[in-house]
């Protein structure tokens, strides 16, 4: 076999290779260099900017026509996509919209989350993403995210490693054993990996090829998902045990291998005593943190900080109601607990003050099924299994619940509240809307106005007797994404417990004046982008002075190291920085002189 000894490549395309292949396809061929469409910069959406495209670009791209000729800029498309945007009916079908707009159009889709925050979250998440959870077969279109199922088990690294980018930084992952307060989702889960990690860049500027969304689909007992033909899952019963344990097990340590040891991995969604689990396993081996318990832990004690500040009664002198005690109720109560012997009480002393109150009722000594994270919080004293009763015996100054039951504080639970506060508060943080435990209409209506109320899907404001009350959003998502951006930056090892309370800390402090003045015991979600900033220069500044960070020298101005990492809503140029093709006019699109050629 002969080879033909190749040409020396003319000077224009050696330059042209020099800029980058990923700028322009060049093709030496026999007789001349032609420049072909570069499609990847259309249907990448990554790299594409639709009618953002300069003339001068489409050209030089060899995609010229392939557009309508006008010039839009980054604002004029974020006008459009709000238009069509609010023409869609329904939430699911603005779902559908902006998820395929991520798709094809990235950037455009982050700046619109971003400028759109309050008006597009209940869409991206809770509660749309609990419809969209629900009937998740009917929704799935693209590889959002990795699916590692229970008979992936010695090749999950493989599994890992067909992911389309190489540089992940982050995952988030559920076995969907309880997404929202849903119940067992299975496979379905992945809905709510997807919409988390989504958060992660809309809300802390978290570039989107540095994430990964993970559902480990290890089976589902939820026998409605195992009889619809539409389920996308495994069609078996939920894994446990050794089996499932050893899967995980593989899972942490292929997500080590592949990633490095620095990579954020949020637990999501898992159920309680798996949650419980694996934080205890993994939480100062990996740099791992669960969101339902201390994402929830530091949001909640941020909200009770706040009732401190309103009320200005402080927190060691009140009682504390829990209703549920799953994995969001015990991470708000141990985060309090440690808050409460900060302030010099004892273990017992502290304790003394929560109670928790699940389906069986008040959690004391004598209960028949005390889960050992519970145990602490156990009273020594006569069962009450009424929801009622415990209100009036106890008169708690706040009332938690995090049970998944829609409708749990009835009216005569919060005239009963409100008959022993001036200002008591309700946090009613189940998820999605129809299982919050109260509605802000019902909280502010039959406490006569006095409540402080938060719930963990947004609600509109109420007016009640002519006074306009704007609930708060009481949700981890005010904190996982600062949380992730402020580990991924330091390079992590691990996170520990007293961390947490620095995020609680930083995002009561981040409710203004105002807000609380107006009853709200956190910021805005419009709010949402700073305070993420905010949230990951905590963790950072923690990681940095705790030596628990793997970049070294530690950076002078932390903010500003971590503002440098955030993903830019602007576009960039498609174009390499200095082109060799003198001939054409500049083309800066609004002012572009070109355009007016066409
Ligand atoms: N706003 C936020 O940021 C967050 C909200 N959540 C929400 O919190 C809810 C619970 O999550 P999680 O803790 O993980 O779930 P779990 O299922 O682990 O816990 C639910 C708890 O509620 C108790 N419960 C159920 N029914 C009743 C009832 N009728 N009366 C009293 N208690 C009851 C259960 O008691 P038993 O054990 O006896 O069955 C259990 O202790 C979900 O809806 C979720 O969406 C979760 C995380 C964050
Ligand atoms: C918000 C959240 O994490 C949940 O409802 O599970
Ligand atoms: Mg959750």
């Amino acid at each position: 076999m002969t080879f033909t000894k190749l040409r020396p490549l003319p000077r224009l395309a050696s330059q042209l290779r020099a800029i980058g292949r990923s700028f322009l396809q060049v093709h030496n061929d026999a007789r001349s260099h032609i420049v072909r469409p570069d499609w990847h910069n259309v249907t990448d959406g990554k790299l594409n900017k639709g009618l953002s495209f300069t003339i001068e670009e489409r050209q030089r791209l060899g995609v010229h026509g392939l557009w309508p000729c006008s010039y839009r800029d980054l604002e004029e498309q974020l006008n459009a996509v709000w238009v069509n945007f609010q023409a869609r009916k329904g939430n699911i079908s603005k779902f559908t919209y902006i998820n395929s707009l991520s798709h094809r159009h990235q950037r455009l889709y982050y700046r619109f989350l971003r400028d759109y925050t309050e008006i597009v979250m209940p869409i991206i998440y809770t509660p749309t993403m609990g419809e969209i959870v629900a009937s998740f077969g009917l929704h799935f279109k693209y590889p959002d995210g990795l699916y590692i199922t229970i008979f992936d088990r010695g090749h999950i690294r493989n599994v890992l490693e067909n992911w389309k980018e190489k540089h992940v930084r982050a995952l988030c992952v559920t076995d969907g054993g309880r997404v929202l307060g849903l119940g067992d989702m299975g496979a379905n889960g992945m809905g709510i990996s997807i919409g988390k990690i989504s958060l992660y860049t809309a809300l802390a500027g978290v570039a989107p090829q540095q994430l990964l969304p993970v559902c480990l689909d290890v089976g589902t007992d939820n026998e409605e998902l195992l009889a619809d033909p539409l389920y996308v899952g495994a069609r078996i019963n939920r894994v446990r045990g050794d089996e499932y344990e050893d899967f995980m097990q593989e899972f942490m340590e292929a997500t080590v291998e592949c990633f490095g040891g620095d990579t954020f991995i949020h637990h999501e969604d898992f159920a309680t005593p798996n949650a419980i689990k694996f934080l205890e396993k993994y939480q100062y081996s990996h740099c791992c943190f669960n969101d339902d318990v201390q994402g929830t832990g530091a949001t909640g004690l941020a909200g009770m900080l706040n009732v401190e500040r309103l009320t200005k009664r402080k927190l060691q002198d009140m009682i504390f109601l829990f209703v549920g005690a799953g994995s969001a109720a015990l991470g708000i109560a141990n985060m309090l607990l440690t808050a409460l012997q900060g302030r010099g009480l004892s273990l017992d002393e502290a304790a003394s003050k929560i109670y928790l109150f699940d389906q069986n009722g008040l959690v004391t000594c004598g209960s028949e099924k005390i889960e050992e994270q519970a145990k602490t919080f156990a009273k020594p004293m006569d069962p009450i299994k009424d929801l009622v009763a415990a209100v009036e015996q106890l008169k708690p100054a706040i009332l938690l619940g995090a049970t998944g039951i829609g409708g749990l504080f009835t009216e005569e639970v919060l005239r009963s509240l409100a008959k022993h506060q001036e200002r008591p508060a309700v946090f009613a943080l189940s998820n999605p809307t129809n299982k919050t435990e109260c509605t802000a209409e019902q909280a502010y209506t039959f406490t006569e106005g006095r409540v402080l109320y938060c719930s963990g899907s947004p609600f509109p404001p109420v007016v009640f007797n002519g006074k306009r009350f704007t609930p708060a959003q009481a949700n981890n998502c005010l904190v996982f994404p600062g949380i992730a951006l402020g580990a991924i930056c330091a390079r992590a090892r691990f996170l520990p417990e007293d961390l947490y309370a620095e995020v609680a800390a930083t995002l009561a402090k981040s409710t203004s004046e105002e807000r609380l003045a107006a009853g709200s015991l956190y910021p805005a979600i419009r709010e949402a982008h700073s305070l993420a900033l905010d949230v990951g220069v905590a963790v950072a500044n923690y990681l940095f002075e705790n030596g628990l960070s793997n970049i070294y020298p530690v950076p002078k101005d932390v903010c500003e190291f971590i503002q440098k990492t955030q993903y830019r809503l602007e576009y960039q140029s498609a174009l390499p920085p200095t082109w060799p093709y003198p001939d054409f006019p500049a083309c800066r699109g609004k002012d572009c002189k070109a355009k007016n050629i066409l």
